[in-house]
């Protein structure tokens, strides 16, 4: 962005961002109007005044995990009562559900690997005649792209080649959060002490086989659970970097941590408005155009502020389920937040699990099982029916962000 040296702004914050490639230091102490000035410049060109959503249902296939993160609510030990896998009746009955309000993705969210650590977990998944978690939750896709019309996307945390593999025929985009990438807090006293899944370089080995499998993928950041600001502006370059090899990253959560009373971070401090917003804009700073720039809506009563830091979309929206992961904390309904979006000066737009610029630009991303049907949910060639799923239809191209190279510098 030029910087225009007459303003009263750049009199208070001098050129941090007229810097070809900043810091993070310089993230970290420039104005934050003018960072969010510059992210939502990046956001105009790029999508409009557009802000989309996922209207989708929630499955949580098993609370059981073999990690123990210190800020989750979700897991629960096999000896817990509250412990469970989901039959598939009742994975039906909650696409059912949502197929009947309109819902057009089921997000499968789940512990990871669990049968890898507990017996209890393990015989569980016997009893259910499967060996591996991972097998039975690509069958539980393929139930639910057969008896109903909704895609499935799978959030499973890390994902091995062989699982991956399994998985692609039947979910139409993927997700891990990769957290950060702070191995500090593996240590001991850190937030993913003993968790051998949140260790950065296994979140990171997952990113880069999704991208070499041309996965539609969907990361972020988790915020607040103890990292520094240099760490984010790290986790933002790895994320961007492993997208210039492969496009695969379609959009980019940045996540406020929620205290509740039962975890062991009870007592920590949640990320402020100003910490979001700083984040938000310094990611859509860095990360290539193209990919979307998400925050959750129901995790702030402050939310639409983060329209003005340069976020895009608001992730998945219920009119179904709770949000298992952050369960005291109600989705809004969608009319509202459409109308609260109109009063700020944007479009509230319904889209696919799967972004339009992976079907435009050719199979690769797109496994051929579900292409027809993708297909028709989109309008052909994504773009004659239902074009208010193709929202962003002005988004660029991968190839016109990155050149032929494939690289964004
Ligand atoms: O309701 C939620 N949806 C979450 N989603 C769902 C997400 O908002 C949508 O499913 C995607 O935007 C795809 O449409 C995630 C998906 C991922 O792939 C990875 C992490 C998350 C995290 C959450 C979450 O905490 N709560
Ligand atoms: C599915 C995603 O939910 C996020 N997650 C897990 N626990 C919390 C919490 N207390 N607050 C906010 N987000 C959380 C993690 O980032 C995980 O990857
Ligand atoms: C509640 S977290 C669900 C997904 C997975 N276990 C992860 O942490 O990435
Ligand atoms: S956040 Fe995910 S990986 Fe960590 S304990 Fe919860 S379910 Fe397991």
């Amino acid at each position: 962005m030029q910087t225009d040296k007459t303003s009263p702004a750049f009199a208070v914050a001098p050129a941090a961002l007229a810097l070809s490639n900043p810091s993070a230091a310089d993230f970290a102490s420039a104005d934050l109007d003018i960072l969010k000035a510059q992210a939502r410049d990046i956001r105009d060109t790029q999508w409009g005044h557009v802000v989309t959503y996922s209207r989708k249902v929630f499955a949580p296939l098993t609370n059981m995990c073999r990690d123990t993160c210190s800020y989750c609510t979700f897991v629960k030990h096999p000896d817990d009562p509250a412990a469970n896998i989901m039959s598939p009746e009742q994975v039906l009955a909650i696409a059912k559900k949502g197929e009947a309000q309109g819902c057009k993705e089921l997000l499968f969210s789940l512990g990871e690997k669990p049968e890898l650590r507990y017996d209890k977990a393990k015989a569980a998944l016997a009893m259910i005649g499967y060996q591996r978690m991972t097998d039975y939750l690509a069958d539980m896709c393929a139930l639910v792209l057969k008896e109903t019309s909704l895609l499935p996307h799978v959030n499973a945390g890390t994902l091995a080649d062989d699982e991956i593999e399994i998985l692609r025929p039947v979910a139409a985009s993927m997700g891990m959060m990769l957290e950060t990438v702070s191995r500090r807090l593996t240590q001991k006293g850190g937030p993913h002490y003993a968790c051998p899944d949140k260790t950065p370089v296994q979140r990171l080995r997952t990113l880069e086989r999704a991208g070499q499998r041309k996965v539609p993928f969907t990361t972020g950041l988790l915020i607040g659970i103890g990292e520094t600001f240099a760490e984010r502006v790290e986790a933002l370059h790895a994320i961007n970097e492993c997208h210039s090899r492969h496009g695969h990253i379609q959009e980019v959560i940045i996540q406020n941590f929620q205290r509740k009373p039962d975890i062991v971070m009870a007592n920590a401090p949640e990320p402020s408005l100003d910490d979001m917003m700083r984040t938000i804009a310094v990611a859509r700073i860095i990360l290539a155009p193209e990919i979307s720039i998400q925050a959750p809506p129901n995790l702030s009563a402050r939310h639409l502020a983060y329209l003005d830091a340069g976020i895009n979309d608001w992730g998945g929206i219920s009119p179904v389920t709770i949000d298992f992961i952050n369960p005291q904390h109600e989705w809004p309904e969608i009319a509202n937040l459409a109308n609260s979006c109109r009063l700020a000066g944007y479009e509230l737009q319904e889209r696919l699990t799967i972004y339009p610029r992976y079907l435009r630009d050719g199979e690769a991303f797109v496994s051929p099982q579900l292409q027809a049907r993708i297909n028709n949910m989109a309008g052909s060639n994504g773009l004659a029916r239902n074009q208010h799923l193709l929202a962003g239809s002005q988004e660029r191209t991968i190839e016109q962000n990155f050149g032929s190279g494939g690289c964004h510098s």
